[in-house]
C-alpha cells in the first residue's frame, strides 16, 4: 500500500487555500506542511498562523514537517491548531525524547525526520513511540534527489520488520517524482511526500497524485 502526501510548498505560495481545496476528494493520506524558520533551512515558507488557517480551510488530515530550529517551541501552537502528525527532525533538538513524549501526551502523533547524513541509529531508540520516519532524501530545503538514500530506506525497513514494527510508516521526502516513486516503493517507503509532483503536474493536483500512485505500483 502506498500514501501519497502532497508538499503544499510545492504549490504557488499565493495561493495556498485554492492548491489545498484543488485536493478535495483525492486519495491523499495528509496535506505535508513545511514549517521553515530561515535557520535550520535557508528558506522560510510559512507558519503556525497559516498551518491554522489551513486547518479551517480543509479537512484533509495535517502532517507539519517543523524545519526550524527550536521546535519545542512550537508545539503549543500546533496542538492548538489541532493538526494530525507532527514531524521533528532529530538534529534540530537535544531533546528529541522530549518532544515525542509531549505529542503524545497531546494525542498527536509524532513523526521524526532525519537528514540525508544522520544515520538511522538517530532514531532507533524511538521507533516504538512514533508512527512515520521521515527520511529525507535530498537536503532539507532543496529537492535535489540523492540516489543512496534508497539504501538507507531499505536498511530503515530492516530495522522495522526486525523490531515487529510493522505499523511504522516510512516516508520520503525531496525530489520524489514519478520517475522515482516505484524505486522509493520498493526500497521500502510506504508514504511519499511530493511538491512539484502534485502541484506542478501538468493535469492537476488530484492528477498528480493518480500518477504517483499509480508509477510506485507499477
Ligand atoms: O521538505 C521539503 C524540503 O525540505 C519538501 O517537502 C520538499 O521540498 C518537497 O518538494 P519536492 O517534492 O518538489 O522536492
Amino acid at each position: 500500500m502506498i500514501e501519497i502526501l502532497p508538499a503544499l510548498l510545492g504549490a504557488d505560495p499565493l495561493a495556498l487555500g485554492d492548491a489545498t481545496d484543488s485536493l478535495t476528494g483525492a486519495p491523499v493520506r495528509y496535506l505535508h506542511l513545511d514549517v521553515m524558520d530561515g535557520r535550520f533551512v535557508t528558506d522560510i515558507s510559512f507558519g503556525v498562523r497559516t498551518v491554522a488557517a489551513l486547518r479551517r480551510r480543509t479537512d484533509l488530515p495535517l502532517d507539519v514537517h517543523l524545519q526550524v530550529a527550536h521546535p519545542e517551541d512550537q508545539l503549543d501552537a500546533l496542538v492548538k491548531a489541532g493538526v494530525d502528525l507532527v514531524t521533528v527532525h532529530v538534529e534540530a533538538t537535544a531533546h528529541i525524547a522530549r518532544v515525542v513524549r509531549r505529542l503524545q501526551q497531546e494525542g498527536v502523533d509524532a513523526g521524526l525526520a532525519i537528514n540525508p547524513g544522520t544515520p538511522l541509529a538517530a532514531v532507533e531508540e524511538l521507533l516504538g513511540q512514533i508512527t512515520q520516519v521521515t527520511v529525507m532524501t535530498s537536503n532539507p530545503g532543496t529537492s535535489d534527489f540523492l540516489g543512496w538514500t534508497l539504501d538507507k530506506i531499505r536498511r530503515l525497513r530492516a530495522l522495522l520488520t526486525r523490531h515487529e514494527l510493522t505499523g511504522v510508516h516510512i516516508a520520503a521526502d525531496g525530489g520524489v517524482t514519478e520517475a522515482r516513486a516505484k524505486a522509493l516503493y520498493e526500497a521500502g517507503a510506504d508514504r511519499l511526500i511530493a511538491g512539484s509532483a502534485v502541484f506542478q503536474a501538468p493535469g492537476g493536483s488530484a492528477d498528480g497524485v493518480a500518477r504517483l500512485r499509480k508509477a510506485a505500483l507499477a
